[in-house]
């Protein structure tokens, strides 16, 4: 096991190239989704590393090398004690090899240096267990929950979003609507008081929203999958630099993902061959490339004067 971190993080530096938007996705622990999710980076155009948490709490790899840090889908912990709880905790309260810190700490640091955190599904579970999402106050407390489907069922379907014209995360540039499968047991928002959910809304942070067919957000069951409040699919913290939803477009990155796929093409033989997902992917990629080639031009500037 050593040896095998060991080598992980011989990889990680030779993977690591100057310039390049460099992604994140941790797995271990149950987390199964992290291949889709590189491949997502890839298609993209970033590079993207797979390393097991404990790698990161270790201090073999540091997520400060990276520009984006992700948390993937998948049944950490087998969900004990409710989904994603025992990997916030981990992150919350296990120390690393830096005395005296642990990994929230160095997420803080990563999120105060212009960094971006994405979680899908589990990640987006652990990312409100653990209180980075909604993170009004801003003192990671958790504020809202995520808990057992209203249906009291797995939930393995595909449904429709809307994106908040008032959320300004770069994750979500130029996106309205996108077509994404869910597969979840607890993916039902649950906001404690009306106090929480006006300020979530005031802020733009209710960032993804189940609608049907009239494009309106909806409690209705199956459009609505969990019956999450405010028809919640995903969030956004304040900065918008921390992003988590249910759904999964990870899972959407060629049109042939689509269960409609066929007649789609029958009906519009030129259409794109990729899939929705990827333009969140694009979009966070294209936006961390563009903030490299600024920095990139001030420090040229700053040389030449
Ligand atoms: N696909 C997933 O990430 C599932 C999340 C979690 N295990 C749940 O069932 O709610």
């Amino acid at each position: 096991m050593v040896q095998d971190s060991a080598q992980g993080a011989h990889k990680v530096q030779s993977e690591v190239q100057a310039g390049a938007v460099r992604a994140l996705v941790l797995t271990g622990f149950g987390i199964n989704c992290e291949e889709e999710f590189a491949a997502a980076y890839r298609l993209a155009g970033a590079e993207a590393t797979i390393v097991h948490f404990n790698q990161v709490l270790h201090g073999q790899v540091s997520i400060h090398d990276f520009d984006v840090l992700n948390f993937p889908g998948g049944f950490s912990f087998g969900d004990d004690l409710g989904s994603g709880v025992v990997l916030a905790n981990k992150l919350r309260y296990r120390q690393t090899s830096a005395a005296g810190r642990t990994l929230l700490d160095d997420i803080k640091q990563f999120i105060a240096d212009g960094k971006f955190v994405l979680g899908i599904c589990n990640g987006f579970q652990v990312l409100v267990k653990l209180g980075l999402l909604p993170n009004l106050g801003g003192d990671v407390t958790p504020e809202v929950t995520l808990t057992h489907n209203a249906s009291g069922r797995y939930e393995d379907r595909w449904v429709t979003l809307r994106v908040n014209p008032a959320s300004r995360t770069p994750f979500l540039t130029g996106i309205d609507k996108l077509e994404v499968p869910v597969r979840h047991g607890e993916g039902r928002l649950v906001v404690p008081d009306d106090a929480t959910r006006a300020a979530i809304e005031a802020a733009g942070l209710n960032c993804l929203s189940y609608i049907d067919a009239n494009g309106d957000g909806t409690s209705e069951y199956p459009l609505n999958p969990n019956g999450a409040d405010l028809n919640c699919a995903g969030l956004t913290d304040p900065t918008g630099q921390v992003f988590g939803l249910m759904p999964h477009p990870e899972a959407f990155l060629a049109a042939y993902n689509h269960p409609d796929w066929a007649r789609r093409r029958r009906q519009n033989p030129g259409a794109s061959e990729e899939g929705e997902g990827l333009q969140i992917f694009k979009n966070i990629v294209a936006h961390i490339a563009e903030k490299h080639t600024t920095k990139a031009a001030t420090v040229q500037l700053a040389n030449q004067n």
